[in-house]
C-alpha cells in the first residue's frame, strides 16, 4: 500500500556539492536556507570527514554556524568516526549519520577500511551520541551494486542495515551509490532488508545514473517505505564511485508524489528556484527535468 505521506531528506548540500566544483561557504549556506524556505525539514548541511579526502566539504563548521535556523528543520551532517562527530557536534547540528557498506571493496575505497573495522569505529561515536541523545542515521552503501565488485548479494544489505540498526540508528537508508538498481531488484532488496530492520525505519537513497531513480522509489513505495533522500537540481555524485551521477532530482520526485496525492510538506516552486540557484552558482545544467520544465 502507498503512503499518504513522504518525508523528503534533503542531500543536495553534502552528497550533491561534496562531488561539484567547490563553491563558497556562502553560497552553500544560501542554498541551504532556501530548502528551508520550500519546506524541507531535514536537511543534510555537511560532512565531517577528512579534508583531505573530500575538500568540498571542508568548510562544514563555517557553513552549519552560519546558517539561520528554521524552526522545525532538522540540520544533519555525515561523521564517520568520534572525531567528525565532536566537530559536528561543535557546529551545532541537530542528528549525525554513519555510513557503512554492503560491499567490502567500496567500504576500503570510501572510509580506507573493511566492514567490520567501521562497525568498530562506529561503536564509541554511538555510545557517545545516545549519552547525549543525539540521533544518528546509518547509511548504507551500494545496496543494488557495487562498482568495484558489481553485483551485491542482499542478505549482505540485510546484514550490514541490522548491524547499523540494532546499534541504535534511528533509520537506515539504502544507498543505491551508482544508480544501477532496476524496479524489481530494489523493491525485493527493500523487501528482504525488512525482514531485519522495520520498514518504517527504512529510506531509499537511490541516485540516478542509469535513469531508474524514480521508478525504483514507486516500486519501493508499494513496500510501505515512507522516506526518500533526494538532491535538489540532482547535484552530485561520490566521489569514490566512478561515473555515479546525483541522487534523485528533489523536484523531480516531490513531482511524481503531487500527482500521486502523496504529502511532502514542500512548495515545488521555491524548491526549483533553489535548485535553479544552486545550478546557476556551480555553472552547470539543472540535473531535474521538472525544474527545466517549470522554470
Ligand atoms: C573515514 C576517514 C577519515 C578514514 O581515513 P583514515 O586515513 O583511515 O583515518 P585516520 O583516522 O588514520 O586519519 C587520517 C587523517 O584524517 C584525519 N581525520 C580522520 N577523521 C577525520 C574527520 N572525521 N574529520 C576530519 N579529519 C579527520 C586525521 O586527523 C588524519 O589527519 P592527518 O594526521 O593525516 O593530517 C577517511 O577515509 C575519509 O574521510 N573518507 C571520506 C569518505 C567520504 O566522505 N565519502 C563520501 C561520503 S559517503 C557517500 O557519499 C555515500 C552515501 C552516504 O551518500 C550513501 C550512498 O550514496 O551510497
Amino acid at each position: 500500500m502507498l503512503p499518504n505521506k513522504v518525508s523528503i531528506f534533503e542531500v543536495g548540500a553534502r552528497d550533491g556539492l561534496q562531488n561539484e566544483v567547490p563553491v563558497s561557504s556562502n553560497a552553500k549556506v544560501q542554498l541551504i536556507e532556501n530548502l528551508a524556505d520550500a519546506g524541507i525539514n531535514r536537511i543534510e548541511a555537511g560532512s565531517f570527514v577528512s579534508p583531505k579526502w573530500v575538500p568540498q566539504m571542508a568548510d562544514s563548521s563555517e557553513v552549519i554556524k552560519s546558517i539561520t535556523r528554521k524552526q522545525g528543520v532538522k540540520y544533519s551532517a555525515l561523521t564517520p568516526n568520534l572525531k567528525g562527530f565532536e566537530l559536528a557536534l561543535d557546529a551545532g547540528v541537530d542528528e549525525v549519520a554513519i555510513f557503512g557498506a554492503a560491499s567490502q571493496s567500496f567500504s576500503q575505497k570510501n572510509i580506507n577500511c573493511s566492514i567490520e573495522e567501521s562497525i568498530e569505529r562506529f561503536i564509541p561515536l554511538m555510545e557517545k551520541a545516545k549519552s547525549l541523545n543525539i540521533p544518528v542515521r546509518g547509511y548504507v552503501s551500494c545496496v543494488l551494486g557495487c562498482p568495484y565488485e558489481g553485483d551485491i548479494d542482499v542478505a549482505e544489505v540485510a546484514r550490514v542495515s541490522a548491524i547499523l540498526y540494532n546499534m541504535g540508528c534511528y533509520e537506515i537508508s539504502l544507498g543505491d551509490t551508482i544508480g544501477v538498481g532496476t524496479p524489481v531488484k530494489a523493491r525485493r532488496m527493500v523487501e528482504t532488508v525488512a525482514k531485519q530492520v522495520p520498514v518504517d525505519k527504512l529510506a531509499l537513497h537511490f541516485h540516478d545514473t542509469y535513469g531508474q531513480a524514480l521508478a525504483n522509489i514507486l516500486a519501493c513505495l508499494e513496500t510501505g517505505v515512507s522516506v526518500i533522500d533526494a538532491s535538489v537540481a540532482g547535484l552530485g555524485g561520490c566521489p569514490y564511485a566512478k561515473g555515479a551521477s546525483g541522487n534523485l532530482a528533489t523536484e523531480d520526485v516531490v513531482y511524481m508524489l503531487n500527482g500521486m496525492g502523496i504529502e511532502t510538506g514542500i512548495d515545488l516552486t521555491k524548491l526549483a528556484k533553489a535548485g535553479h540557484a544552486i545550478s546557476q552558482v556551480l555553472g552547470r545544467a539543472n540535473g531535474s527535468k521538472v525544474a527545466n520544465a517549470l522554470l
